[in-house]
This record gives structure tokens, C-alpha cells and sequence, in this order.
């Protein structure tokens, strides 16, 4: 008998994903910097679909507030799927599996939306505070997501189209709490807290705080687990980003190993309803045929959590067969 057919072959490893700084005053459209980072922002997307950024304008103090208001909002009593923070799009509200909840902010960049989201929670007067904190936070983070966006256009040789694509987002913003279950152990090995999946939208960006659990499946099928860091954001492109571009990226599977109690956040640039995503023509030609079909982001996350969306190996490739 090989019992070697016993051993856990493939357990994930960590692994240093390639790490892209922000941070440089000089990083602007058309300077070298820009031309250096934007050819490193493609070379990392090209081989994992994703990197992790620093930006300094997120200062430690800032992410650590947010935290911290993360904890204050989980304390609360209300926010459960009727009264507290409500939404009728599938994972735009607050939601809540057996490891796993979240709570959701739409429109998170507009200081308004963002106060109507802490009013949910404290019905009689809001919270100031941490709106303005989560507000600061996600101003910053959604300049990323417009860089590496404007980046990846310019890379792809479809710059024309720039404006018209930034304008075609809304972001949302969530925050995770994983809870292991009560009689876990120290010995027992991690529980999934969030299945295998792929984002819908076009750019992530994540950020785990102290505990670990995020893990990726690079192109070879290998899942490895990416360490928190304090000073970094996971960057990733979504299902959304892979189809504008005809295929040139692909969305990387990713999942939450739950262990330890565990917060994370991450803001997604989401199209917007009325946003057709196709493939500009210049990125179709004969050694490139198109893809994807033209699609609705919300019709696409709709297939996503149905029973055969949650089934297919490649969601997007499922829904643009039928
Ligand atoms: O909590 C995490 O680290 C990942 C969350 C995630 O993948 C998601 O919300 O889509
Ligand atoms: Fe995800």
C-alpha cells in the first residue's frame, strides 16, 4: 500500500505575492513612475490576477480606527437581515453564513450614503465618527482602484474609453467578521468561512488586518495563503474586469480559512445597473475572438448565487454559455 496517498499533498503554503508601492508623489498619468508601475501592476495581474499595493495616504492610525469601528459595529444588537443594514441585491446588505458575516455600504465613496449606513445602525442619531472614518478610508482606497484601473486601460491600449469606464462604477464597501465555531480547538485544523469563488465586479481591494485565512488558487491550481499585512491591501481584479478586457486577465479563486475570530474589509468597484460590459473591438481580433457575451452585472450576480452558478468551475464562462 502507498501511504503516501494518505498525506495532504497539496496543503496551501504562503507565498509573497508581488508587493506595488502607491506611494510616490510623483506617481501621475503620463511621468515614468506611472509607466513603471503601470508595466508591474500588468506583469503581477498577468501571473496571479493580483498584487498587494501600499499607499501611504492610509496611515496606520486610519486603518486602525476602522478597525476598531469594525468592532464597535459588530457589538451593535441590530443588524440583522430585517432592520439593521438592509439590501435587496445579494451581498449588498448585511448577510450571515455559519463562519461568516457581512455587513455592506453602497455608494460607500459619497459621505452622505455613508452616513445613511451608520443611521441603519443607530437609528436615532447615526454615528458621526465613524462614518467620517470609513468615508476617509474608502476615499483613499477607491483612488487605488481608479489607478490600477486607469493603468490596466492604458496598458491594454484602450485609454479612449478611460472616462467613460471610470464614470460606469458605484463602490461598495464590506467589512467581515469570521467567528470560529465555539468547541474549535486550538489543534483543529481551519474551517472554510468563505467557499471558493471568484469577485463579481471589476477591482478588489482587501485588506485582512491581524489574523490570516485569505487564500488564493494561482494559475497552476495551487492554493496558497497570503499573510495579513499592516502596511498592504490585497489588490484583485474581479469576474466583471476579466470580461471587459475579452479574457487578457483572469479573476483568481479565493476563499477564508476560519480559525481565530477574524475581521477583514474590502471595497469593490462594482458596474453600475444600466453598465453593458463588453469587450471594446480593439481587443478582439483573430487570435483573440471575443469571449464573453455583453452582460448586466446585476443579471451576471444573480446566475452567480444560483444554484448552477454556485456549481460552475468558471462562473462567468457558465453564464455566458447560456
Ligand atoms: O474576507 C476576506 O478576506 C475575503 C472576502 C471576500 O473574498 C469577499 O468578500 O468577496
Ligand atoms: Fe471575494
Amino acid at each position: 500500500m502507498n501511504t503516501n496517498s494518505f498525506l495532504p499533498l497539496s496543503l496551501p503554503v504562503y507565498f509573497q505575492l508581488p508587493i506595488i508601492h502607491f506611494s510616490d508623489q510623483t506617481l501621475k498619468p503620463g511621468s515614468s513612475k506611472w509607466d513603471q508601475v503601470k508595466s508591474d501592476v500588468r506583469k503581477a495581474l498577468e501571473d496571479y490576477g493580483s498584487f498587494e499595493a501600499s499607499f501611504y495616504k492610509v496611515s496606520m492610525d486610519l486603518k486602525n480606527s476602522v478597525f476598531e469601528a469594525m468592532q464597535e459595529l459588530y457589538d451593535l444588537p441590530v443588524h440583522d437581515e430585517e432592520q439593521g443594514n438592509v439590501s435587496f441585491k445579494h451581498l449588498h446588505g448585511y448577510l450571515k453564513t455559519s463562519l461568516h458575516e457581512g455587513l455592506g455600504v453602497n455608494d460607500a465613496n459619497v459621505l452622505e450614503k455613508v452616513y445613511e449606513f451608520t443611521q441603519q445602525l443607530w437609528p436615532d442619531h447615526g454615528n458621526k465618527n465613524i462614518s467620517e472614518t470609513l468615508h476617509k478610508f474608502l476615499k483613499h482606497l477607491s483612488e487605488v482602484d481608479v489607478m490600477v484601473r486607469r493603468m490596466i486601460m492604458e496598458s491594454f491600449g484602450i485609454e479612449k474609453y478611460i472616462d467613460e469606464h471610470l464614470n460606469s462604477t458605484d463602490y461598495l464597501f464590506r467589512m467581515m467578521k469570521y467567528t470560529p465555531d465555539a468547541d474549535n480547538d486550538d489543534e483543529e485544523e481551519p474551517k472554510q468561512g468563505l467557499r471558493s469563488h471568484t469577485d463579481t465586479n471589476y477591482i478588489t481591494i482587501l485588506h485582512q488586518y491581524q489574523v490570516d485565512g485569505f487564500e488564493m488558487k494561482t494559475k497552476d491550481e495551487k492554493w496558497i495563503k497570503v499573510k495579513p499585512s499592516p502596511d498592504h491591501f490585497l489588490v484583485m481584479v474581479g469576474d466583471s474586469l476579466s470580461a471587459l478586457l475579452n479574457g487578457r486577465l483572469s479573476s483568481p479563486h479565493h476563499r477564508v480559512m476560519v480559525k481565530k475570530t477574524r475581521y477583514s474589509t474590502a471595497l469593490f468597484s462594482v458596474p453600475k445597473p444600466e453598465v453593458i460590459i463588453v469587450s471594446p473591438e480593439e481587443l478582439v481580433d483573430e487570435e483573440h475572438p471575443r469571449i464573453f457575451k455583453p452582460f448586466v452585472h446585476d443579471d451576471y450576480l444573480h446566475f452567480f448565487h444560483s444554484e448552477v452558478g454556485r456549481r460552475a468551475p468558471l462562473a462567468l464562462q457558465a453564464f455566458c454559455a447560456i
